[in-house]
């Protein structure tokens, strides 16, 4: 399982640009792999949950059983999800075998992200017109010193040139 995660800065991060590349190279190597959206993921199994902390922690978890659940039947999962607090991705790594839990994160600054914006998130959260919203969030944000794989915004244009 791989966790995709951001910066203090998470939407636009290019967390789907990265997972959809890596899916495709394990697909050339002819692994099994499949992405698991927070996006999709909140639509369906999760879409009792919100932005709360305690909605943030209960997604991650269910997102790292059914992660467990494709590592078990030997499929790569890529979970492509914020996952901004340390103690929840701690419980994903504690659900997966040692070694099976690869966490991620992608270091781009804040204003390259509000600049993609790909989602209007920024806008509508600086207008103050959604809550919970994690960029904001920064002083509650987890600093990640157990990483696995650190991803600079320059590595990330090169994927996402050689992949586009
Ligand atoms: N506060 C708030 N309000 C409205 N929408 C939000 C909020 N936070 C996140 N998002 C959007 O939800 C997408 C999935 O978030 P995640 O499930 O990955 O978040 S978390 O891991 O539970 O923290 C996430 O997807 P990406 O844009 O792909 O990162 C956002 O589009
Ligand atoms: N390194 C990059 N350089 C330029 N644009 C990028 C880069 N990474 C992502 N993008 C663009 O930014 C937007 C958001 O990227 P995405 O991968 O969907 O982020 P996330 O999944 O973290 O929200 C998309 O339009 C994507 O093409």
């Amino acid at each position: 399982m791989c966790l995709c995660t951001g910066n203090q800065i998470y939407m636009s991060s290019g967390k789907s640009t990265v997972s959809c590349a890596l899916s495709k190279s394990l697909y050339k190597m002819g692994k099994l792999a499949y992405i698991l959206d927070g996006d999709n993921v909140r639509h369906g199994l999760n879409r009792d949950l919100g932005f709360k902390a305690e909605d943030r922690a209960e997604n991650i978890r269910r997102v790292g059983e059914v992660a467990k659940l494709f590592a078990d039947a030997g499929v790569i999962c890529i979970a492509n999800v914020i996952s901004p607090y340390r103690r929840d991705r701690d419980v994903c790594r504690g659900i997966l075998p040692d070694g099976y839990f690869i966490e991620v994160f992608i270091d781009v600054p804040l204003e390259v992200c509000e600049a993609r914006d790909a989602k209007g998130l920024y806008k509508l959260a600086r207008a103050g017109k959604i809550k919970g919203h994690c960029n904001l969030l920064s002083s509650s944000l987890d600093l990640l010193d157990d990483l696995f794989i650190f991803l600079q915004a320059l590595l990330v244009s090169m994927i996402r040139t050689k992949y586009h």
